[in-house]
């Protein structure tokens, strides 16, 4: 039996020929790690054989480097995180990306950058050169940086003298990525200072409220991140979670609500609920593709006062739509009594990650009381993986699909960091929200004792298996007209 590195290196050895194979067959090019990210560069990744094996690529090598590296290393890899969360911070807000796209591939010197951005040069030199140690940036001559693959991912496109003169508007009108960067290095990283603190207080160590998270504590107010976005002097911030979160949105396939369910297995006039849908955008292609279901988007009123647009992103996408009543548009609140009883779904697409248990125990016993026998309760969240091999990763409890597709072994079941970006939303979760991501344990223990059953999860194929999956369940029936709660 060969060593645990050994076994490692032949599946990445095995993987590598795998995937030059399939690109040779199949025209696709693996991207140089110098030149700047564009969505061509990740196309490779569109096929799934050479998806597969690009990660079991990635996930060997960060095993091999577990192996190999000094404990302590691998350690500070950890406990420096926020370190380098430093130095990215300094590097997206002082638009050094941007600098380095008009120096191009033979790099600028930090003197040049400095006089640009303002910045001291030395302490841009440390900054950029910790990051180029993990190949964000890289250091072409001594003091002379350029941008990687990596590093590109963070330009807003737009001429450096532009987004310095205007901080407030440079992610306008962007993608999204950078702001989302910025934001996560900004308001969820000042709430990770206050993590231990958090759960240290016996006050907040058990709290599921929103505005007992880290990050309140780290703002020293009992707020909810969306109260600090109201204050006026938040506005920036406030603008640039938006512009996050759209580019979050734009990366999800438009109609994954198709997948979520057998919609066409429904009987005609089935009446499906989209409970806190926002402004419809899954909804749509509900309504496009099943003209015989009957659908209600419902979300808080504010919202609905707020977008009026909502009314008229229906009225320009599928006009008849709401003009006919077969989609209705409502104001209504998740935690109050459902008005709509005994529907055929409940279609809830990611609400559950942003509460904690006990706001969605709230959300799921409203939704129960409102359902029949028929209804079933569809959800879209991600489903997080355990980090080791377990066939019955469910717990045993035999929830076809649950077990998401695992790594071979002796790599992590999760093909640890390489799936990292679900653990990190997860994280992220509880320092801005006091809520979480699941795995399909806890789902079921949640759903179970709120009076639901899960019946099965369906997994998109390709891609993270992880991100937004959906989960079915259906009433647990009482005995003698009450649920089994
Ligand atoms: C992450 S978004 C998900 C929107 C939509 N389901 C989707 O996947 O595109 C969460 C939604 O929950 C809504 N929401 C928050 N609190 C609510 C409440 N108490 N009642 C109804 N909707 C609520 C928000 O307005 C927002 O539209």
């Amino acid at each position: 039996m060969s060593s645990p590195a050994r076994q490692v290196l032949d599946l990445l050895s095995a993987s590598l020929s795998t995937l030059e194979k399939t690109c040779k067959e199949k025209g696709l090019k693996v991207p140089d790690l110098h030149a700047p990210f564009h969505p061509e560069t990740e196309a490779f990744r569109g096929d799934p054989t050479i998806a597969e094996a690009a990660n079991v690529i990635s996930a060997a090598a960060l095993q091999l480097a577990a192996i190999f590296t000094p404990p302590q290393v691998s350690l500070y890899h950890i406990v420096g995180g926020h370190f380098k969360s430093a130095a990215l911070r300094v590097c997206i807000e002082s638009s050094v990306t941007e600098i380095l796209r008009e120096g191009g591939p033979d790099g600028v010197h930090i003197n040049d950058i400095a006089a640009k951005n303002g910045q001291d040069p030395q302490k841009l030199g440390r900054f950029l050169r910790i990051l180029a140690s993990h190949h964000v940036y890289r250091e072409v001559k001594p003091n002379v940086f350029a941008n990687t693959r990596i590093s590109s991912m963070l330009d807003t496109l737009k001429p450096s003298q532009d987004v310095i003169a205007s901080p407030e508007t440079k992610h306008d009108g962007t993608f999204g990525l950078a702001a989302l960067a910025s934001h996560h290095l900004d308001e969820p990283f000042k709430g990770s200072a206050y993590a231990w603190e958090t759960l240290a207080d016996p006050a907040t160590v058990k709290s599921g409220e929103p505005d007992a998270s880290p990050f309140a504590r780290a703002i020293g107010r009992k707020e909810t991140l969306w109260q600090f976005y109201e204050r006026p002097e938040n506005a920036f911030k406030q603008r640039r979670f938006n512009i996050g979160m759209q580019g979050i949105q734009a990366l999800q396939p438009p109609d994954a609500s198709l997948g979520a369910f057998d919609w066409k297995g429904l009987p005609k006039g089935a009446v499906v609920v989209d409970v806190g849908g926002g402004v419809g955008t899954s909804a749509l292609p509900l309504a496009r593709d099943f003209p015989d279901l009957q659908i209600v988007v419902q979300d808080l009123p504010a919202l609905y006062v707020m977008f009026t647009k909502l009314a008229q992103l229906w009225a320009k996408e599928m006009p008849d739509a709401v003009k006919s009543g077969r989609v209705k548009l409502e104001a209504q609140d998740f935690f109050a009594p459902q008005p709509h009883q005994g529907v055929d779904v409940f279609f809830v697409k990611q609400i559950m990650h942003d509460w904690s248990d006990e706001y969605c125990s709230k959300i799921l016993k409203q939704l129960r009381a409102a359902a029949a026998p028929k209804t079933k309760l569809v959800m879209m969240e991600s489903v997080m993986p355990f980090a080791c091999h377990d066939p019955s990763a469910d717990g045993g409890r035999g929830i076809p699909g649950s077990v998401p597709r695992e790594a071979p072994a002796p790599l992590l079941a999760n093909y640890g960091a390489v799936n990292e970006m679900g653990y990190n939303a997860d994280i992220d979760m509880f320092l801005l929200f006091n809520s979480q991501e699941r795995t399909i344990v806890h789902f079921d223990d949640l759903l179970r004792s709120n009076g639901w059953q899960v019946t099965r999860v369906n997994r998109r194929e390709g891609g993270d298996s992880t991100f937004l999956q959906s989960i079915e369940a259906i009433p647990i029936e009482k005995a003698g007209g009450s649920p089994r709660l």
